[in-house]
């Protein structure tokens, strides 16, 4: 401990040292601070109670082992289109490939500061790989407590020669394994929407065009009551499979003002449906809100992969879904678009939508 929390905040300009230098929160940490600083300090209308805004509710889980079974498909969904969100058990994905990749983004992020500024957007060898923090810092008013590694996957060689060496044999693995399970999961919601092949080349990239895979890295927190790890948000996906570490801290948004805790369960994965799903069915599946809360005692990471159109995909209803005579609820957009909008302002729940809505 470097002297007491307030003189460390107060006498560092929060802002640059985490933002500008590239020291993030665990910086923050490692310095010793005590308290939150003000710029993580949510408003009291953002602020999440855990203790009073939970529901005993939960989202399904679905065993997966089968992926042929005509029940596992409608079990997916069905949770597709009522909860947005579930978690799958017995993949595919081995354990040994999920708990490295989980150590990995513990090795990046506890290496040397100086190894990690590399990745900081004015050094990073590709405009692929970016270290980071909070969402968009440029934008917000009020920070987020969560450092975070973006890295788009383009191909193994690419990842080969841009992604860490802390961490990119055991992300490649990962993202190597989780590509079969995302296959899968878009074939079966696919064909319920009448799409039948996804193994075509165009309609690959008309959904998994982009993928990326982020480590979230959530240091331990002060408040965690007053502040937050990720805001509300939906996530401009596709589909987001999402393996998180067993502290806990994801929230779903049930009905009204409620929230549903996903809890961790080990060797899971948590899938969700993306804002781009639910324009392509035309509001079918739905993709919900969620939030992280942090810990006051301990690290947590999760790894999301978003599965996403490329680039200049125009997204909006498919024609499969319109042909029941369904009224389209957005209109086309290219995806760049729908992206740029998605990331000019804070995290505020499915706001972006309303760029695709009619
Ligand atoms: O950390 C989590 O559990 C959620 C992360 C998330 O929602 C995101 O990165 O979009
Ligand atoms: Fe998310």
């Amino acid at each position: 401990m470097e002297g007491s929390s307030s003189t460390i905040s107060d006498s560092l300009n929060v802002f640059d040292f985490v933002v500008k230098q590239g020291n993030g929160i665990k910086g923050l940490v490692d310095k010793g601070i005590e308290t939150l600083p003000h710029q993580y300090v949510q408003p009291l209308e953002e602020r999440f109670d855990t203790s009073t805004k939970t529901t005993t509710q939960s989202i399904p889980v679905i065993d997966v082992a089968n992926w042929d079974d005509p029940q596992v498909a409608e079990a997916i969904c069905e949770a597709a289109i009522r909860w947005g969100f579930f978690q799958i058990v017995n993949h595919g994905v081995p354990m040994e490939v999920l708990d490295q990749v989980k150590d990995a983004v513990h090795r990046f992020f506890e290496s040397p500061v100086e190894e990690k500024a590399k990745y900081l957007r004015m050094n990073s060898p590709s405009e692929t790989v970016c270290l980071n923090t909070s969402f968009n810092p440029r934008v917000e008013k009020v920070m987020e407590w969560k450092d975070y590694l973006t890295m788009l996957y383009v191909d193994d060689d690419k990842a080969s020669a841009f992604w860490p060496p802390a961490c990119r044999e055991e992300a490649k693995e990962y993202m190597k394994r989780v590509k079969v399970v995302i296959r899968r999961l878009l074939q079966v919601l696919l064909k319920r929407i009448n799409v039948k092949d996804i193994a075509e080349e165009t309609e690959e990239y008309t959904l998994m065009g982009t993928i990326r895979l982020n480590f979230n890295y959530y240091p331990p927190c002060p408040n965690p009551e007053i502040t937050t790890a990720i805001g509300r948000h939906s996530d401009a996906s596709a589909i987001t499979v999402l393996l998180q570490d067993e502290t806990g801290g994801l929230y779903v948004r049930g009905e009204g003002d409620s929230w549903i805790c996903v809890p961790p369960i080990d060797g899971a994965l948590v899938i969700n449906v993306g804002d781009v799903l639910q324009i392509m069915s035309n509001d079918l599946y739905k993709s919900i809100e969620h939030r992280a809360v942090g810990n006051r005692n301990k690290t947590r990471v999760s790894i999301p992969i978003f599965v996403a159109p490329g680039p200049d995909v125009l997204i909006g209803p498919l024609p499969q879904v319109l042909e029941t005579g369904d009224k389209a609820v957005y209109k086309q957009v290219m995806y760049s678009d729908y992206l740029k909008c998605f990331f000019s302002k804070p995290h505020d729940g499915k706001a972006a939508m309303e760029f695709a809505k009619i």
